[in-house]
């Protein structure tokens, strides 16, 4: 099956539409197929649940509801989550960050020892015919004291594991896209687009 020519990704998140551009930008090693991502900026309303599945999924049927059936659309949602807190803030870090801000949110860890934290993007597509697949990415690092331009969200207090102690913000783009909960997540939906698609 071919993949769909142009794929309806419903982001409010400039910075967010830039990465999965790159991300799912054709490369030297696959260079087939390639489809136009259109952006449709609607600020979609987020369930509240724990369960990142499950606010991904009624997200991307928002999108559906919004674009018509039969357009190929994906979406995507991004959590940080505390090992200590048991995965708070987790999907909820959007809001932390616009009521308390970095600095306030390191310091929610102060106290304790355990500074590991997990981020994870959960993506929904749902195809030209109306099924829904879902993709997750991983990637595990520590929060640490703000480093580097605070341009993206928490880029600038999160330290993957893998990063040689750089923060995300510190990083180049393309090097933190090789290891990003993002970038796994959309070299899965990428597999995909090109392998199963409809
Ligand atoms: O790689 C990242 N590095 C740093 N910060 C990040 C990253 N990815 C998402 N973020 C921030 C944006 C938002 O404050 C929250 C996720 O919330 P989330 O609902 O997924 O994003 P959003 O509302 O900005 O965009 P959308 O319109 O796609 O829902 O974490
Ligand atoms: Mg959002």
């Amino acid at each position: 099956m071919q993949a769909p020519k142009e794929i309806v990704f419903v982001t409010g998140n400039a910075n967010k539409l830039k990465e999965v551009k790159m991300i799912l930008a054709p490369s030297e090693s696959d260079p087939t197929p390639s489809f136009t991502i259109i952006n449709e900026a609607l600020d979609l309303d987020e369930l509240q649940d724990v369960n990142l599945e499950a606010i991904a999924l009624a997200k991307c049927k928002q999108a559906v509801a919004h674009l018509g059936e039969g357009h190929p659309v994906f979406v995507e949602d991004t959590a940080l989550r505390f090992d200590e807190f048991n995965g708070l803030p987790g999907a909820y870090i959007k809001w932390f960050l616009k009521s308390m801000g970095l600095e306030k949110i390191v310091q929610m860890l102060q106290p304790f020892e355990n500074k590991g934290a997990e981020a994870v993007t959960t993506i929904v597509y749902c195809d030209s015919k109306g099924q829904y697949h879902t993709f997750q990415g991983i990637t595990r690092g520590i929060i640490v004291d703000s480093r580097g331009p605070t341009t993206f969200g928490w880029d600038s207090i999160f330290q993957p594991l893998e990063s040689d102690e750089k923060t995300y913000a510190e990083m180049e783009k393309k090097d933190k896209n090789l290891i990003s909960q993002r970038g796994r997540a959309f070299a899965q939906l990428k597999d995909f687009l090109y392998h199963h698609s409809a």
